[in-house]
C-alpha cells in the first residue's frame, strides 16, 4: 500500500500569462507520493510545461503553495527542495564543451555542493545507455536531439534527486535508448521507492501505459484525475 504522506503537493496553483489575465494554471492542485510513477497528458497548450515548470519553481506563479513531506516550500526550504526536485526538458540546454564539462557543471552550484562528480558511476550509467566513456569527450555542439537528451538524463540522475519531472525527456531517443532509459529510471525509482518519484510528460500513449500507475490529464490549465 502507498505511503499516504505525499512527497510533493501543490494546493491551488495558479499563474497569469505574464503581463495579462489568461491562466495558464487555474487553482491546479496535484499530489505525488513516494515511489510513485505519475504521468501528465492532455493536449497541447493545456499547461503540462507550466506546470511541471512551476512545481520545480523554475518559473513564478501568482498564486498557490507547494508543499514537500507536508511543510511549505518558502524561504529557507527553497535551496533544499531545489536540490531534490529536477526537471527535464525535451530540449535540453548545454554549456559549450565536452559531455563531462556539461555533467560537472551542476556541482559548481550552492544546491549540489554536498555532492561530488562521481566519473565511475556516470561511466556505468552511461553502459546502460548504450553508450562507452568516449561519449564524455564529445563536444556538446556536435551532439544529436537524442544524445543531448542522454547527457541530460545523465546530468539529473547522477545527482540523485528525489524527484524527477520529465517533460518529453525521450522524446528525442531512438527506440533502443528510450527502451533503456525507462529501464534506467525504474531501477532508479526501485532503488528508494519510499524517497523517489517520478513524473512523465509524454504523448506517446504506449509509453505512458509503459512507465506510469497512475495518470492525470491537464486540459485549458486545469488539472483533472483520469484513473
Ligand atoms: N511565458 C509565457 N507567456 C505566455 N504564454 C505562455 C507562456 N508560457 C506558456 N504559455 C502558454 O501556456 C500554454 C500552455 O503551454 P505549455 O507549454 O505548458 O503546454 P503543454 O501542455 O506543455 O503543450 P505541449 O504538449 O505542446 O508541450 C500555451 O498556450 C503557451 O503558449
Amino acid at each position: 500500500m502507498r505511503a499516504r504522506e505525499p512527497l510533493v503537493k501543490a494546493c491551488g496553483l495558479r499563474r497569469r500569462v505574464p503581463g495579462g489575465d489568461e491562466l495558464l494554471l487555474d487553482d491546479v492542485r496535484l499530489e505525488v507520493f513516494p515511489g510513485e510513477r505519475l504521468a501528465i497528458t492532455g493536449p497541447s497548450g493545456s499547461g503540462k510545461t507550466v506546470l511541471l515548470r512551476a512545481i520545480s519553481l523554475l518559473d513564478p506563479v501568482d498564486g498557490g503553495i507547494i508543499h514537500w513531506r507536508g511543510q511549505p516550500v518558502i524561504g529557507d526550504e527553497v535551496p533544499a527542495y531545489r536540490g531534490q526536485v529536477i526537471y527535464l526538458h525535451q530540449r535540453p540546454a548545454l554549456l559549450e564543451g565536452s559531455v563531462e564539462e556539461n555533467l560537472k557543471e551542476p556541482f559548481r552550484f550552492a544546491i549540489h555542493r554536498a555532492r561530488r562528480f562521481d566519473r565511475e558511476h556516470v561511466v556505468a550509467l552511461l553502459r546502460e545507455l548504450g553508450r562507452d566513456e568516449s561519449f564524455l569527450e564529445k563536444p556538446s555542439r556536435d551532439l544529436s536531439g537524442g544524445e543531448a537528451q542522454v547527457v541530460a538524463l545523465l546530468r539529473a540522475i547522477q545527482l540523485r534527486p528525489t524527484l524527477l519531472l520529465l517533460d518529453e525527456a525521450t522524446a528525442s531517443l531512438d527506440p533502443a535508448t528510450v527502451a533503456a532509459a525507462e529501464d534506467l529510471l525504474s531501477r532508479w525509482l526501485a532503488d528508494a521507492p519510499s524517497d523517489r518519484a517520478l513524473v512523465w510528460v509524454s504523448h506517446d500513449a504506449e509509453q505512458t501505459r509503459r512507465v506510469a500507475d497512475r495518470t492525470v490529464r491537464m486540459n485549458a490549465g486545469q488539472c483533472e484525475p483520469e484513473r
